[in-house]
């Protein structure tokens, strides 16, 4: 277990691809499975040298002839052939096969996905309109048709397989490039000019080949049962050995050896199923954060036990008089497994008093912790975090101790205005029966009550109108607007205690203003204690009372706001004061 910020920073974390790996070796169904495909390829490219016999070399004697007799492991067949060499023989057809299938629906699918989902346009609609007759077409009517015309040919039947299978590799693409091409990242790759290809090549591909490998191998799985299945239809080159050719002889002579369906039915349906187990094991390997995965209930249990047994009396006692702390967070940790099976820890043992009526402001650099203990103190960290100690009392009574106490505080008594107003409100719903679905589910208001005590506060947060806004849907207010809706959401419930994520960053210098403005009436009015998780010390100047200095999981300094901002006792605080931008120290 990684124990303070020194070894956090050795932590070394393998590149992605061998991440991926050596992840997927440690899990036993997926290394298990790769053993046995691996296997079936090395038989594969090595069969003219280890195969007993050529793959129609006959014997009269092997006519038929049960395992293990003659020299024959497997028996024969009813033509006096070796089973097992035609298998090891038949198994470069059908891994031949496989690859055609997969190859063609891939460049095909993977390309006309990419190229629709990013551009769409017309091509998106042509695509579309294909991709649709495509799947409507039934396959194996298709492939009568073909062998008139071809004659039994596999590498072309499975060439018309792999662009039968391409429209779902269409689909699936386009589906994730549509949801990747609007992110920012992608809007700041063409800002920097990026030409469109390596745009593609970089963000884009890289957002689709986790789904694009998994279902690969399920498309090699039915791969092989197409093969298998066209070959024993007799659609095949019957003058080459494959496992569906093996599986044809076998059965024209079943009641001579019952036992010769057996190896080709075991070959083809083993290997459909370490495919398709192999698919899982892989989307559960790539489909996990490349972060941090969620332990087992066994190992999260080991690791808490561990940590209460570190933790031992370290608990310290709250600062000030405990009838004005509303909150009080003590010798809070909280910690991610990461991928390698290390526990890093991000906060060590934090505390945090938040008095009533104060503003409580929490700075420090990206990533030391700020937002973890927002979100610790509302019962909102990932599934995968683990609390290793500490509590989070509110009036005196631990949350973290009884989920049912945090799930009765949350929307009542804490509440949470966050970064990004606009993307907190639901667009199917007018503003009106958002806020009041929300007061409604924590008090015993009806929905006229709700709507009344609503409008009053909207009114007070400094909508204007408010009758006329509670009918607008979210994107028809500004993001000022959606502001005051959020915050009139968290008071309406008369919450004891705000946790505000960044509640202006995402606004204006202006509408911040005014914002900075309502939250410090609602503290001063209603007595409202308030968490401010910011990086910008022109608001902690302005609004906050008491200030934490956070660095790599600890409060480094704890003081009044001029304290903070006249005589910063720590160097990591005069340094992040002296480092934030001129203009703002100007202001402040
Ligand atoms: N789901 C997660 N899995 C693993 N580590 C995480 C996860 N979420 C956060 N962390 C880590 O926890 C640490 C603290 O993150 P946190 O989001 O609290 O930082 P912050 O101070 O709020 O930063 P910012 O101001 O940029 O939001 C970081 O090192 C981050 O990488």
């Amino acid at each position: 277990m990684t124990a303070g910020p020194a070894a956090e920073a050795t932590l070394t974390q393998p590149p992605a691809r061998r991440r991926v790996i050596v992840q997927l070796l440690r899990n036993p169904q997926g290394a298990l499975c790769l053993a046995f495909l691996l296997l079936v390829v090395v038989v594969a490219a090595t069969s003219p040298w280890l195969a007993p016999t050529g793959p129609t070399t006959t014997q009269l004697s092997a006519s038929n002839a049960p395992p293990f007799t003659g020299g024959h492991l497997l028996g024969g067949d009813s033509a006096g052939r070796d089973i097992l060499s035609r298998l090891m023989w038949g198994s470069r057809q059908t891994v031949m096969a496989c690859l055609i299938i997969l190859g063609v629906s891939v460049v095909v699918g993977v390309a006309s996905g990419l190229v629709a989902g990013f551009y769409r346009g017309r091509f998106e609609t042509a695509a579309g309109f294909a991709s649709d007759v495509v799947m409507a077409l039934p396959g194996i009517v298709l492939l009568i048709a073909l062998y008139a015309l071809t004659g039994p040919n596999i590498p072309v039947a499975m060439t018309v397989f792999g662009l039968l299978i391409a429209p779902t590799y269409y689909r699936l693409v386009r589906n994730v490039v549509l949801g990747v091409r609007n992110e920012l990242y992608v809007d700041a790759a063409r800002v920097a000019g990026l030409a469109d290809l390596r745009i593609v090549g970089r963000h884009v591909l890289w957002a689709v080949r986790a789904p694009v490998i998994i279902q690969s191998s399920f498309v090699l799985a039915a791969g092989i049962g197409i093969e298998a299945g066209v070959s024993f239809l007799g659609l095949g080159d019957p003058a080459t050995a494959s496992w569906g050719t093996v599986l044809q002889n076998s059965f024209d002579g079943i009641y001579n050896n019952r036992w010769g369906v057996l190896w080709p039915a075991l070959a083809i349906s083993l290997t459909i199923l370490a495919l398709i187990l192999l698919g899982n094991a892989l989307s559960d390997v790539l489909q996990s954060s490349a972060r941090s995965r969620t332990l087992t209930p066994r190992a999260r249990r080991a690791a808490l036990a561990a940590a209460q047994q570190e933790d031992a009396g370290r608990r310290s006692a709250p600062a000030g008089s405990p009838d004005d702390i509303v909150l009080s967070v003590r010798a809070l940790r909280i910690a991610y497994p990461s991928a390698d099976g290390e526990i890093r820890e991000v906060v060590h043992g934090v505390d945090l008093d938040v008095r009533r009526g104060e503003i409580h402001g929490l700075v420090g650099e990206s990533g030391s912790g700020k937002s973890q203990i927002a979100f610790a103190t509302l019962g909102i960290l990932p599934r995968e975090a683990l609390i290793l100690g500490g509590s989070v009392l509110l009036d005196g009574e631990d949350l973290l101790a009884d989920e049912s106490k945090m799930r009765a505080a949350r929307g009542r008594r804490i509440a949470y205005v966050p970064q990004e107003p606009m993307s907190n409100l639901d667009p199917s719903f007018t503003i009106g029966k958002q806020l009041s679905y929300g007061l409604r589910a924590v008090t015993s208001l009806d929905a006229g009550e709700a709507r009344e005590q609503l409008v009053g506060l909207l009114d007070r947060v400094g909508i204007k109108d408010p009758e006329r806004v509670m009918e607008l849907y979210p994107h028809e207010i500004s993001g000022g607007m959606a502001q005051r809706v959020l915050i009139c959401g968290a008071v309406a419930s008369g919450a004891d205690l705000i946790v505000a994520d960044e509640p202006t960053t995402a606004l204006d210098v202006t509408v911040q203003a005014e914002v900075l403005e309502l939250l410090r009436e609602l503290s001063r009015d209603r007595g409202l204690a308030m968490i401010l998780v910011t990086h910008n010390l022109g608001v902690v100047a302005d609004l906050c009372s008491t200030v934490s200095v956070m660095k790599e999981g600890h409060i480094v300094e704890r003081a009044d706001v001029e304290t903070i901002f006249e005589a910063p006792q720590q160097a990591y605080t005069q340094e992040l004061l002296s480092s934030s931008r001129s203009v703002e120290l100007m202001e402040i």
